[in-house]
């Protein structure tokens, strides 16, 4: 059995963790932490893990992370990375949900992160966790990054178009126009995700730049192994899981004979968790509640030079601990699905 801890267990993502890793039939909780619930047992805190989770929080200094196989940790920016040492010093996988080892440039993290990078030397051999991208080098990962909810949408919804030699849509003018439920922001209480603000309500936000700008262009340039403009415009709409990306490319006159349906379903075979739909779906977020399912439709309106691709995934699951699952799964040589074969949840 691997032995888990999770750093942050009562945060959304964390509850997610849990939620997965006490159904996966080769892990074993081993500590779980939070300070301000030292103590509480996870099932009083959370019902729905009652006869799952037979562990209590602990405070993270209480915590035997280092008699772990691997630790998540599911904390704010800038947590994992002043326990990182430790932990790989004592032989501990750790795969964080937080930023700290997504951007490989310091300077492009401290901008956006408002903090130095303590460790940029574990930050150079830390792996970007983005499964469908970089399955060889997270096998052999002791570190992973994972994406953020928001652009692993974007990655996987563009890595089709950009994997190509040539390119065939304008890569210096893609937009990203994308649509969060309010469990992105996390559990902690803040004024816009109050019911009476988020509710009945629909807004842009961060469109003068948001963090995840600089992480989903990095990706996407890794993958197009060539320059790559993007705008993106996050949302937040009144809904609780769940991410809606409607991703534009338009089309070069060279390539307009492209089976673009082809090209996609091509890319993702034998993908077990990108889903590209018949051509024509419209794909909604509740097709993949609660699970670590990623679904895709190409679109290309009235036959023109622009190409719309939808992109739904629950921002808790493929975006951040199903993920997080997954890359365990992979680092640990085990079924990539073992633990993630949940079926979406309707309505
Ligand atoms: N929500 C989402 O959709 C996604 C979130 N992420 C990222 O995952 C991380 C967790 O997000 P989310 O679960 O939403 O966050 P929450 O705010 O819901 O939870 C944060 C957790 O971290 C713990 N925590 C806070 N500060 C510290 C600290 N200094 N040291 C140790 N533990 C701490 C909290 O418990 P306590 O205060 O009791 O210790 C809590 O359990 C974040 O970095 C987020 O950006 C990534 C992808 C998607
Ligand atoms: C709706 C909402 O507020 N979403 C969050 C993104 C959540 C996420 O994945 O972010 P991290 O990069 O922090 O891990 C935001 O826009 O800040």
């Amino acid at each position: 059995m691997i032995k888990v801890g999770i750093v942050g267990g009562t945060g959304y993502t964390g509850v997610e963790l849990l939620r997965l890793l006490s159904a996966h039939p080769q892990v074993q909780l081993t500590a779980i932490t939070s300070r301000k619930e030292d103590g509480m047992p996870v099932a009083d805190m959370f019902p729905s893990l009652r006869g799952h989770v037979s562990l209590a929080f602990s405070a993270p200094e209480k915590a035997k992370l280092t008699e772990c196989d691997v630790v998540f940790f599911a904390t704010p920016h800038g947590v994992a990375m002043a326990q990182a040492r430790e932990l790989l010093a004592a032989g501990v996988k750790v795969i964080d949900l937080a930023a700290d080892f997504r951007l490989k440039d310091t300077a492009e993290f401290e901008k956006w992160y408002a903090m130095p990078h303590s460790c940029p030397d574990i930050l150079e051999e830390a792996v970007y966790g983005l499964p469908e991208v970089n399955r060889e080098a997270i096998r052999k990962a002791r570190i992973i990054g994972l994406p953020g909810c928001y652009p692993t949408s974007m990655q996987l919804g563009y890595a089709p178009l950009l994997a190509q030699a040539k390119p065939l849509v304008n890569e210096s003018m893609l937009i990203a126009d994308c649509k969060s439920g309010v469990s992105g922001a996390g559990r902690k209480a803040e004024v816009h995700t109050l019911l009476a603000e988020a509710a009945d309500n629909f807004k842009a936000y961060g469109v003068k730049g948001h963090r995840h700008l600089p992480e989903t262009v990095q990706g996407l340039q890794a993958i197009a192994k060539r320059k790559v403009g993007l705008t993106f415009v996050p949302h937040l709409v009144p809904m609780i899981r769940g991410i809606h990306s409607t991703l534009y490319a338009t089309i070069l006159p060279e390539a307009r004979d492209t089976d673009f349906q082809a090209l996609y379903e091509k890319h993702f075979e034998g993908e077990k968790f990108v889903d590209v739909m018949p051509s024509g779906s419209h794909p909604e977020t509740r097709s993949v509640r609660a699970s670590n399912k990623l679904r895709i439709a190409v679109h290309r309106p009235g036959g023109g030079d622009l190409l719309v691709i939808l992109v739904v995934e629950d921002n808790l699951v493929k975006g951040a601990a199903g993920q997080g699952v997954q890359c365990m799964n992979i680092m640990f040589g085990l079924d990539e699905t073992a633990g993630l074969t949940q079926v979406p949840v309707l309505p």
